[in-house]
């Protein structure tokens, strides 16, 4: 990033990871703490004047006792959320491969809950996503109860959409044929709608047979992405529910292939999936984007009013 020698900042090393082609900025704020402000998490995920990736991934100390690691996430636009699947299986090989941890087994604080990960001897991750919420408070999703469909109007149209949160607020369309979906207009308004007052990741679900899934997710905060974890696991938890689905159900998304797990309300979702590691690189934080040294009180100082 072009900076003028006066306001250059410190060091920041990142490794570039990707889940099937959803791609992630990862930091160990372990052994490197730093603040981002939104707009400079923009402006480094933009794939032309920075790094570009759709989330940021961050690794801190852990928050709580019995976890290994904090896992904090922030999309593209800037904003914190509260969960990532392709990204908790990055994470798992990014505190296994920078030697943080030796575990096989890495227990992992979010904003919304605690998840297990397991990097298997294929080299593959699995991840405990924890129990989907359908509660339409805890989505959030604009209901009286928790329905296995909902008809939400938008633009003069009528949508039968399911509402899951993995922690995160997914909204699942089904359709025939995703090649043909109309993520490009609908996901957009849909993100949006009233309806899901937190935003939402819109998936768009054709069931090929019980245990086979073709899906696409336009993105909370970021778009259509090639892989969308928390997705594939509410897209099977909503197919499911509409009776649609098996147990056990592979998910082929644009990137690459999920194999999603749930045996019903109550229960948890397992995801299984490869995690990537593309490159290490190191780029110069602006001054303001570190932690500002304290600064020390001098005599004479103004008191603040
Ligand atoms: N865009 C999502 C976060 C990333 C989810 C996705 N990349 C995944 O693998 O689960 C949201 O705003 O809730």
């Amino acid at each position: 990033m072009n900076q003028s020698r006066r306001s250059q900042g410190p060091m920041l090393t990142f490794t570039k990871m990707h889940g099937l082609g959803n791609d992630f900025m990862v930091i160990d704020a372990i052994s490197q703490p730093f603040r981002l402000q939104p707009e400079l998490i923009r402006k480094l995920a933009d794939r032309n004047f920075g790094v570009g990736f759709d989330q940021l991934l961050v690794v801190e100390p852990p928050g709580m006792p019995d976890v290994d690691f904090r896992y904090r996430i922030f999309n593209a636009d800037g904003s914190e959320v509260e969960q990532c699947g392709n990204g908790a299986r990055c994470f798992a090989r990014f505190v296994r491969d920078c030697r943080l941890t030796n575990k096989k087994v890495i227990r992992v604080q979010t904003a919304k809950g605690v998840i297990e990960l397991r990097i298997g001897r294929d080299g593959l991750v699995s991840v405990n996503m924890g129990v989907p919420e359908l509660a339409p408070a805890a989505i959030p999703f604009v209901a009286d109860k928790p329905e296995t469909s909902y008809t939400l109007e938008a633009d003069g149209q009528r949508f039968d959409i399911s509402a899951v949160s993995m922690g995160n607020p997914h909204g699942v369309l089904v359709v025939d044929n995703v090649d043909s979906a109309p993520v490009e207009t609908v996901g957009p308004m849909l993100e949006r709608h009233p309806a899901f007052p937190a935003r939402a990741n819109i998936g768009f679900l054709q069931v090929v047979d019980r245990g086979h899934a073709r899906l696409r997710v336009f993105e909370r905060g970021v778009g259509e992405t090639l892989a969308c974890g928390t997705g594939a696991c509410a897209a099977v938890v909503a197919g499911r529910l509409r009776g649609l689905l098996d147990e056990r159900v592979e998910v082929e998304l644009p990137g690459g292939r999920l194999i999603i797990e749930w045996s019903g309300e109550g229960a948890p979702v397992m995801m299984e999936g490869p995690a990537t590691t593309v490159f290490e690189g190191q780029l110069r934080l602006p001054a303001e984007g570190s932690p500002r040294p304290r600064r020390q009180k001098r005599s004479g100082d103004r008191k603040k009013k």
